[in-house]
């Protein structure tokens, strides 16, 4: 079974020459233009039929292949601000609360150290997995992609690609994930050989990809069987297929009333257009990291700058009084988050670049920055400005030299996917540097 979109435009094709000149036509118009629906492959026709004996009522979307985004869902008719756009029913949703009722529930139960929920459902979805249409969740898990453009789906050479900084993100997380790895196959090794036997790195990374790329936000009871961190997940089918845009309105929950999780959407649309949600105001690190895609135009896109980059400016500058500056900043929480984005800097970059640009007396005032009351030009903002072209200069310069650097790498046997994925990040940070700059150069405290 084929679980690669553009293998489905493959198959559209060959049906195409088997039938009628007037589907091809209609077909014909449809590509480049119009998506192209995937509503009669078998897999989704027998994932519709599954769903209905399961309680789902029809709905008026269905999945598509688009241009800009591969497989979603497309509407049929317009839709219209305020409507529900899809009802999942309760039965239908995969949460920890399915697992702990499941066959595998003593084992999951008794698992030391306690299984994160994360971890559970993955455990849960590869025993489901390998039981093919013996499973309850046949027909969804039949519609699930089989790979991701996430982190760990990179080789070495295709992770050097990436910006310095969603570079150390990516090992971060590729670390936490073999590491939840490493818990899970060392207890199933000793206590549930059956599970050990069909268990291996590359299907607990499908399974934790299904759920990060995937699951909805689902409150729960916390169990005494899991870890009590982030217990709020739920895998909703056929709603899981759902593309981002970051400008959708959507309010997403479970409905106690219908006993259903609901989406409601703000936005209109048209019969055929692409339906979206938003899962988050995320930057294209963090859509890439935990979603393996970015967006061109994203409007919550930044660089961050790091503690070390303030070390810098400290050591060049020989800047005073450092500890009390770091530690009234940290004592506000300012000191996570410092970036810049296409307005520029962000009011905590530009507040903590301040601070350091303080003399004793003006931190004894501290708190008036904050409330934008000190006088506009003073030698305090001259010199922020001035640390503000340093990182800015820094940055930029290790920009270009990276991007030298990925020009020269010969790269042989990589995924082309992943390496414009990476190219796209480095170009957006290009993007996000050289318009800070433009805005920072263009500041001139004597003309205000
Ligand atoms: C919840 S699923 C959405 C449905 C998915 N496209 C599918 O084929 O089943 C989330 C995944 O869809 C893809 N995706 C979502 N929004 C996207 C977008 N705006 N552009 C490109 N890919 C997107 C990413 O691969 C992401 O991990």
């Amino acid at each position: 079974m084929s679980k690669d979109p553009n293998a489905n435009i493959d198959k559209d094709h060959h049906k195409q020459q088997q039938r009628g000149r007037s589907f091809r036509k209609r077909c014909n118009r449809k590509i480049g233009s119009r998506p192209i629906s995937c509503a009669d492959k078998e897999d989704f026709i027998e994932l519709r039929k599954w769903m209905k004996k399961n309680g789902f009522e029809k709905c008026c979307l269905e999945p598509a292949i688009f241009n800009e985004t591969g497989r979603g869902l497309m509407t049929k008719k317009t839709i219209v601000p305020g409507e529900i756009i899809i009802s999942i029913p309760e039965q239908l949703l995969i949460t920890t609360t399915t697992v702990l009722q499941s066959e595998i529930q003593d084992k999951v139960k008794r698992w030391t150290p306690k299984l994160s929920s994360q971890q559970a459902i993955a455990v849960f979805l590869i025993w489901e997995f390998t039981k093919g249409r013996q499973s309850h969740w046949f027909q969804y898990i039949a519609c699930l992609p089989m790979s991701f453009t996430t982190p760990l789906y990179f080789k070495k050479a295709e992770l050097s690609q990436l910006p310095v900084s969603v570079y150390s993100k990516a090992v971060k997380e590729i670390n936490k994930i073999k590491t939840a790895y490493d818990d899970i196959a060392s207890f199933s090794k000793e206590h549930w050989k059956e599970f050990h036997e069909v268990f291996n790195f590359n299907n607990f990374r499908w399974a934790w990809y299904v759920i990060n790329t995937r699951s909805v936000f689902f409150k729960e009871e916390n169990s005494e069987y899991l870890t009590s961190d982030e217990n709020n997940i739920a895998l909703a089918p056929f709603l899981d297929m759902l593309n981002h845009s970051s400008h959708a309105n959507i309010q997403a929950g479970f409905n106690h009333t219908t006993q259903c999780y609901e989406i409601k959407t703000f936005d209109k649309y048209k019969p055929y257009e692409q339906v979206f949600i938003s899962y988050g105001p995320h930057n294209n690190s963090h859509l890439f990291i935990e979603y393996g895609f970015i967006i061109l135009d994203n409007p919550h896109d930044v660089y961050d700058f790091s503690y070390d980059d303030l070390e810098y400016l400290r050591d060049l500058f020989h800047m005073d009084l450092w500890e009390k500056k770091i530690n009234i900043l940290r004592e506000n929480s300012l000191l996570q988050s410092l970036s810049i984005s296409l307005e520029g800097l962000s009011w905590k970059l530009w507040t903590v670049l301040q601070t350091l640009a303080m003399d004793w007396n003006q931190l004894q005032k501290w708190n008036l920055i904050l409330q934008d009351k000190v006088e506009r030009r003073n030698d305090m903002k001259v010199l922020a400005i001035s640390f503000a072209k340093t990182l800015l200069q820094r940055a930029w310069s290790s920009h270009l030299e990276q991007e030298k650097n990925t020009h020269i790498m010969s790269l042989t046997d990589v995924q082309v996917e992943h390496v414009n994925l990476a190219k796209s990040l480095l170009d957006m940070q290009k993007k996000i540097l050289s318009e800070t700059i433009r805005i920072v150069n263009s500041i001139n405290f004597d003309s205000t």
